[in-house]
């Protein structure tokens, strides 16, 4: 559907309104290998999201090696508030630690944002009653295919996204990574997904709902070759800056990954405080990728729930002697992504 059927459901004021939503009568998305079921879509947000894209994808490719499609917005603006808080409310996070070594140096790493992630690379398929296949003979995958990892499928109501955005961008995605960026404080640094278990040139549909934020991006390094000093090449290609608003979609494709930085820095003040969630949606080749993706955005931590009446993250299901759930703060932490380029 256009934009122009959407504006005629809806005039401007009530756009800007929050849309108000019920519980799906539908039974929850639930795994073992889940702390909790997770609800699906209030039918509102379901109805709305066919609709979606809502503007048209607007290419980006006037620099050396830049490939994007910027849909702004792409999920309509009369559901992307209710969307936010829906997914920031039933969603479990966590706050991923793990260490690195630089030669003989070893660092402590705190990830700087709250991730969840779900989906499993091409060699297996979740039947639908969560058990995992071999992709190709349809038999119980080997007990020790991930041998670090438990692989959870993709709730119901991030799937409908991953389906619509099958569609919009004519690709295939089996992951789903959501960061929850809290506060200002919380941020990624530069990076690149190139990561060999995504292929050659991958495909990666990012979504903002929430608070603002920058996006910002630059052209790798690139080593002086003969005709050209480092100089010359790097005058050629300007960063980039994105503030994306919530319902924003970036397509990230062809060696936008193998030439490009891309990152969300930390900010002081502004609406950054209220919260941002971003989902990226990716296809895994092979179980190495699985484990990867696993290792760095869920991690051997506690398990981290929105609480509706502090307005923070907490660490669910700890049990105190009368059964009343410990609440403990997160502090924002500033480090490094530190796994890049794996
Ligand atoms: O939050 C964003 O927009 C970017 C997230 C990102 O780059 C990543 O998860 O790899
Ligand atoms: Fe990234």
């Amino acid at each position: 559907m256009s934009k122009r059927t959407l504006d005629t459901f809806f005039s401007p004021s009530q756009k800007k309104t929050k849309l108000s939503v019920t519980e799906s009568k539908d039974a929850p998305s639930n795994h073992s290998t889940y702390p909790f079921a997770v609800p699906q879509l209030p039918p509102e947000i379901t109805d709305l999201l066919n609709f979606a894209p809502e503007a048209e994808g607007k290419a980006i490719d006037d620099q050396p090696d830049l490939d994007l499609l910027y849909f702004q917005p792409y999920v309509p603006s009369s559901i992307s508030t209710s969307l936010f808080e829906f997914l920031r409310r039933e969603l479990f996070f966590y706050r991923v630690k793990y260490k690195i070594k630089r030669g003989p140096i070893e660092t402590d790493i705190n990830t700087p944002r709250f991730t969840t992630v779900f989906g499993v690379d091409e060699t297996s398929s979740f039947l639908p009653d969560g058990s995992l296949i071999d992709a190709t003979t349809k038999k119980p995958i080997p007990k020790d295919r991930y041998k670090t990892c438990k692989p959870r499928p993709i709730p119901a109501c991030l799937d409908l996204l991953r389906q619509l955005t099958e569609a919009a961008t004519d690709q295939r995605y089996n992951f789903c990574l959501v960061n929850y960026y809290a506060t200002g404080d919380d941020s990624i640094s530069y990076h690149s997904d190139d990561e060999r278990f995504l292929g050659v040139d991958p495909a990666i549909a990012s979504f903002s709902l929430g608070a603002k934020r920058d996006f910002l991006m630059k052209h790798k390094p690139t080593p002086p070759s003969d005709d050209k000093s480092a100089a010359a090449i790097a005058s050629e290609t300007k960063p980039l800056k994105l503030p994306l608003g919530s319902g924003d979609m970036v397509l990230m494709r062809g060696t936008t990954q193998s030439k490009w930085l891309h990152s969300i820095p930390k900010r002081k003040g502004g609406e950054s405080g209220n919260g941002r969630i971003n989902i990226t949606f990716r296809r895994a080749m092979v179980v190495g990728g699985t484990e990867n993706y696993y290792r760095y955005n869920v991690g051997d931590g506690d398990v981290m729930k929105w609480d509706e009446k502090t307005k923070k993250m907490v660490v669910w299901g700890e049990k105190k002697g009368d059964g009343e759930a410990v609440k403990r703060e997160v502090e924002a932490e500033d480090v490094d992504k530190g796994y890049a380029g794996l």
